[in-house]
């Protein structure tokens, strides 16, 4: 986490870092502007619902631990809640509910039919067994099934979670329903009702969205610097589109550190050495650290790792011209409005990162349906609700001369809003 300023006192300190405070202060001011009272406020500042379980696991020398886990619904007005789960060490209750807010504003601006949800377990699944993790997925299935299920709230991947942990998670909630229900998860493994494009969706819709800024600011994709922080699902799959379309990636970084090389690093090799969780750097001697990072010359930034990464301390030290947050919640509204007064043009998480949960929405209406769609037909649905969702919001933005971040919450809550009045519950 990059520190604040000396001069500031630690609450405030606290106060910028705090995700669910910021979050609720950039909806304020989007309903504001929309013109809705003070009660869609009061109604939509934290989730409907929050459930915080405890989960035993038998762990591989025969203790038991517990784990703490949280599922937030933030509003089904729409319709189903939906959001990933992450395993990490840093989960907090209150980290769970912005992120599920912020899948609910993502839903609203890609137009999907549902409201936000998000889960998380404080765990480092780095330091777990395979056997480990899979008593750990289906203990939080178990502990939270009551309140989820493909019509209530559909949970996916999200941060150190895969494909294999969303299969176990399917499996076991098959198990209690007695049925075997594919909608119930996205993410999966295609052969068990997963989509094809869904593990490289995120970063295509950040591509999408870096492909329509570009146009925006008049450059050119062939000669730009990009720098993505984060080698996981989105930052790996991005540096490859990136790579593949002739743009020269000069820095990446995972947990451990930065790579950097002016002349554009061989993202083909460090794809191959990468391991499951996005780390390729600790095989590296010559590394940068994250900081320097996301201040090396380049003109594209993708912050695609974790929240707070850029904040008052380091935005005037952004080279790039373009920010494109892949990752939920990395910079902070103080670095916003510093990017947006120097003339930054940043595309906010909550439209930036929206590729994941639209493919998500395709998996799960295919497993409703019970038919397939081609790659190219996934593709074709999401370069089309992904350019849809970026001209709103960059439309939005010029026509109310609000920042991208503030016009994306407008375009986001609007239908959340309008579903809650017209269910007469505001
Ligand atoms: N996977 C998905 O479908 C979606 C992911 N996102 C967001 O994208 C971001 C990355 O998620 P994924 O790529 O799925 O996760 P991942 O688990 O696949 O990869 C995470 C990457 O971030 C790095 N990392 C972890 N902690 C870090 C730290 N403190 N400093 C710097 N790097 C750190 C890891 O080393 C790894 O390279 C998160 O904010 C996530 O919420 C957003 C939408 C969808
Ligand atoms: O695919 C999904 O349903 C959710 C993805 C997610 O967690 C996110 O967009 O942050």
């Amino acid at each position: 986490m990059v520190a604040d300023k000396a001069s500031d006192s630690p609450n405030e300190n606290n106060d910028k870092l705090d995700v669910l405070k910021s979050t609720q202060s950039v909806v304020r001011t989007a309903l504001d502007k929309l013109g809705y009272p003070e009660e869609v406020y009061d109604l939509l500042k934290e989730p409907i619902r929050m459930m915080s379980v405890r989960i035993p696991v038998r762990m591989d020398d025969d203790s038991i631990k517990i784990f703490t886990g949280f599922r937030a619904q933030h509003n089904d007005a729409v319709g189903p809640t939906k959001g990933g789960v992450r395993f990490h060490p840093d989960v907090t209750e209150k980290e769970v509910k912005a992120l599920s807010i912020w899948m609910s504003l993502k839903a609203g601006i890609v137009d999907l039919p549902y409201g936000g949800g998000k889960g998380g377990i404080i765990c480092d699944p780095r330091e777990m067994s395979f056997r480990e993790l899979e008593g750990l997925s289906r203990g939080y299935v178990r502990a939270i099934s009551q309140i989820v299920g493909p019509t209530k709230d559909i949970p996916a991947p999200d941060v150190f979670t895969n494909p294999q942990i969303m299969a176990w998670m399917m499996d076991e909630y098959s198990r209690i329903d007695e049925f075997n229900n594919p909608g119930f998860i996205t993410g999966k493994p295609i052969v068990l009702g997963g989509s094809h494009g869904r593990e490289s969706a995120t970063a295509k819709g950040v591509t999408i969205c870096i492909n329509e800024a570009i146009k925006k600011k008049n450059m050119n994709l062939q000669d730009a610097r990009v720098v993505i922080q984060g080698f996981g699902n989105a930052g790996s799959f991005l540096a490859k589109f990136m790579h593949d379309a002739g743009a020269k990636v000069v820095g990446i970084s995972d947990a451990y550190g930065g790579l950097h090389d002016p002349e554009g690093l061989d993202i083909d090799y460090l794809l191959d050495r990468r391991d499951s969780f996005g780390t390729v750097t600790k095989l590296f001697n010559n590394t940068i650290t994250n900081k320097e990072l996301l201040e090396l010359d380049c003109d594209i930034l993708v912050p695609a790792a974790v929240e707070n990464q850029i904040t008052e301390d380091n935005a005037h030290n952004i080279k790039a011209s373009i920010v494109v947050e892949a990752a939920n919640g990395p910079t902070t509204l103080e670095a916003t409005k510093i990017l947006s007064e120097r003339g930054i043009l940043l595309v906010p998480d909550v439209l930036a990162s929206a590729g994941g949960v639209t493919v998500s929405y395709f998996e799960w209406v295919q497993n409703n349906q019970g038919y397939y769609w081609s790659e190219e037909e996934i593709e074709e649905k999401l370069y089309k609700v992904m350019t849809k969702g970026f001209n709103n919001v960059y439309n939005t933005a010029q026509t109310r001369r609000v920042d991208m971040r503030l016009a994306a919450y407008m375009v986001g809550v609007r239908k959340m809003a309008e579903a809650a009045r017209f269910r007469g519950w505001i």
